[in-house]
């Protein structure tokens, strides 16, 4: 046996406490993430206990799953129940909030790495299981549930089992108009949605060098998809220059030093991953879901399967999502009318997807009945976008311009899809009632969504006029 160690183990050692002895290990945390719709019960529990926020200054809170995306006020009951309980508990626990409508607020994972809070060489944690978004910038990130979450409050400690490694590696040239979102998707669609399970991804390759901090973050966060714990890239260049400069990343002295050790986040040159798997790139079209998991996709120049001609085992779950999805086998993806667009989420509401968009928007119009929301992922991002003069691009194209929040990606908020509506998003999952009772869900890049939105069926940009 060699003794190189993968960059999930190296991150793993350096966060282990002790050992809790029944294999599992206690991992010391260093930021803990929490939003309004799975920490209410937690911060209950810390408080029949008797018990405090253990370091309320590595704990950031935000509102982003409840929130409305087109008013300051939550009408809804319930959202405004969750939303109001977590302002009471960051008041009593002295813990940052990003409050709905904020110059800073937004989605848990656009927010964290935008004010710099994510470092690489970081435990990063969340109920919530995108959080493995933020392993982009090399950091060991992953969800946890409620209980969990309490824990984390309490001791700013995890008791966690050991997870196994992967390397994916995406090898060749992928070709223009071919983004993080469609290296995510067809990884999956490769692996299957339980390949990934127990182990945390380590990304590679010439087309993930080649991505920006936005496109990792696009890509890490659908690891969950995959199945997997987690996902993470190296640190290199583009993650030092994404960081450099933001409100919580170090300055002077303390940024020499913490790039000096960032520089050593690698795995070894002998390290040896549990599972290796590539991916062909060469060729890659932009991809596009028929299904009702992320791994039921094809090339959008593709046709929906027949799935007589899938294995057997995902034969029965293709029937059903043909059937909910309302499709018939050998129908072109490109003949799909679409009936909403939705632009945003963690996956892909950051400003790159924005800009992505508006590229394709620019002096164009919606299709006639076609509905678009664009639903920035931070108000950052908003705010930012408004500067470079994209929101008047999606205003002029039609589209509806919101206040961020996750929205759409699921329906918690006001932003739910009424019937079996089909909608293109940029969103992560395409779950049966997902984005609202009966809608259907395709997953596709923010290039493609803003294609879609102008011809009202499954487009690519270049095949437009
Ligand atoms: C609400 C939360 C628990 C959930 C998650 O964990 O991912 C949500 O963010 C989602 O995307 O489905
Ligand atoms: S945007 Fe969607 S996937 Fe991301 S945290 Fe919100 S609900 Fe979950």
């Amino acid at each position: 046996m060699s003794g190189g160690l993968t960059l999930p183990e190296k991150l793993w050692r350096s966060h282990v406490i002790s050992g809790a002895g029944d294999g599992s290990d206690l991992l010391y945390v260093d930021l803990h993430l929490v939003h309004e719709a799975t920490s209410s019960q937690a911060f209950d529990g810390i408080r029949d206990t008797s018990r405090t926020v253990r370091r309320p200054d590595l704990t950031l809170a935000v509102e982003d799953h409840n929130v409305p995306t087109d008013s300051l006020t939550i009408r809804d009951p319930v959202s405004n129940m969750q939303v109001g309980m977590l302002r009471r508990n960051c008041t009593d626990h002295g813990i940052r909030l990003f409050q709905h409508g904020r110059p800073q607020q937004g989605i848990v994972h656009v927010v964290g790495p935008e004010i710099g809070a994510v470092q690489p060489g970081m435990t990063v944690l969340c109920g919530d299981s995108h959080t493995s978004t933020h392993g982009a910038f090399g950091a060991l990130a992953f969800g946890i549930g409620t209980s969990d979450v309490e824990h984390v409050l309490a001791t700013q400690t995890l008791e966690i089992s050991p997870f196994r490694t992967m390397l994916v590696e995406f090898v060749g040239e992928p070709p223009v108009g071919v983004t993080a979102k469609d290296l995510a998707l067809a990884m999956i669609a490769q692996v299957g949605t339980s390949g990934g399970q127990g182990h945390v991804i380590e990304y590679r390759g010439p087309a993930v060098s080649a991505l920006s901090m936005e496109g990792r973050m696009t890509l890490c966060n659908m690891s969950v998809e995959a199945g997997a714990r987690a996902g993470m890239i190296a640190p290199d260049e583009v993650t030092l220059a994404y960081l450099e400069g933001r409100e919580h990343t170090p300055t002077g002295q303390a940024w020499s030093d913490a790039v000096e050790y960032w520089r050593t986040l690698r795995s070894d040159d002998d390290a040896v991953f549990d599972r290796v798997v590539t991916v062909d790139t060469d060729g890659l079209a932009p991809f596009v879901t028929w299904g009702t998991n992320p791994s039921e996709s094809v090339p959008l120049t593709g046709v929906v399967p027949d799935p007589e001609s899938l294995p057997d085992e995902t034969r029965a779950a293709a029937l059903r999502s043909l059937e909910y999805m309302g499709l018939k086998p050998g129908t072109a993806m490109r003949e799909l009318d679409i009936d909403v667009v939705f632009l945003g989420s963690c996956t892909n509401g950051r400003i790159e997807d924005l800009r992505a968009a508006a590229e394709v928007l620019r002096g164009r119009q919606l299709a006639p009945g076609v509905e678009m929301l664009v639903v920035p992922g931070s108000m950052a991002v908003r705010q930012q976008a408004e500067e470079e003069g994209l929101a008047e691009v999606f205003r002029a194209a039609g589209a509806l311009w919101r206040l961020a929040g996750c929205s759409m990606c699921l329906g918690m908020n006001a932003d739910r899809l009424r019937g079996p509506k089909r909608c293109a998003s940029t969103s992560n999952r395409n779950y049966q009632g997902r984005q609202g009772p009966d809608a259907r869900t395709h997953l596709v890049s923010p290039a493609v969504a803003a294609a879609t939105a102008v011809r009202g069926r499954l487009t690519a940009p270049h095949e437009l006029e």
